[in-house]
């Protein structure tokens, strides 16, 4: 079975407030960007994934993302996270009628093409399914088969929205790099532990990550 994913990215300028104590206002749009850019790279590597649309109003970002395969939507609702994830899936299906969409956060830079093929082919056993974050409060994945809205409920404490909502809760073990998504710096050390992209190599080299 074969996915749509969509991915949703904030400007950067607002992006990654959380990360603000390890990377001050001239840095942290470029490390949301990396994020995004490994995320993304890693989805569009993975043979699970048909196609990868990216919902993002910021320029740049949609450039980058383009460069590496992905189709930009403009945030056209601009009502936040879950607008965005209800018209990205309504677009692809504009395109594409009865695809299996996933909504996969685009702060995931430890990501791996092979975590996330395990991560799909469970989800494609049920209607509804998703992914717990790292933190095991929020979401990283949610999925639905070609018959069923993604109803997204993202954003604090997401995970037990999804599971209320009905989606099956993928216990899936060895799949941390789709769980590590990062908001804090206990998050960015986490992820580099895992092993993160290049681009998120690359924009993290000169941070001083505050210690546990
Ligand atoms: N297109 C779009 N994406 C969003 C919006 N709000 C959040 N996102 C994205 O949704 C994911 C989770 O977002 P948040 O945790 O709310 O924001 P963040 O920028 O990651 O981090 P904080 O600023 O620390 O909250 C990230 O990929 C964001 O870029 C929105 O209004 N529109
Ligand atoms: C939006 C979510 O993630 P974050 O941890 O980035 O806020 C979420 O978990 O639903």
């Amino acid at each position: 079975m074969q996915w749509t994913l969509v991915i949703p990215l904030k400007p950067l300028t607002r992006a990654k407030s959380r990360l603000a104590d390890t990377a001050d206002d001239g840095v942290r749009p470029g490390l949301a960007l990396a994020f995004a850019q490994d995320t993304v790279a890693a989805a569009v590597a993975c043979p699970a994934v048909s196609d990868v649309a990216v919902v993002t109003d910021d320029e740049l970002a949609g450039r980058e993302l383009a460069a590496l395969g992905a189709r930009i939507v403009p945030d056209s609702p601009g009502s936040g996270l879950n607008a965005a994830l209800a018209h990205g899936a309504a677009v692809v299906r504009a395109m594409r009628p009865g695809a299996a969409v996933a909504a996969l956060n685009a702060d995931l830079p430890a990501l791996r093409p092979a975590e996330l093929s395990r991560v799909l082919a469970a989800a494609s056993q049920f209607p509804r399914a998703f992914l717990a974050d790292a933190a095991a409060l929020g979401t990283t994945l949610l999925a639905a088969a070609g018959d069923r809205e993604l109803r997204p409920a993202f954003g604090v404490d997401s995970r037990s929205r999804h599971r209320a909502s009905g989606a099956v809760e993928l216990a899936l073990t060895g799949v941390d790099s789709v769980r590590q998504d990062v908001d804090t710096a206990a998050d960015l050390r986490a992820a580099l532990t895992l092993g993160v992209g290049p681009h998120t190599a690359a924009a993290s080299a000169g941070l001083l990550i505050p210690g546990p």
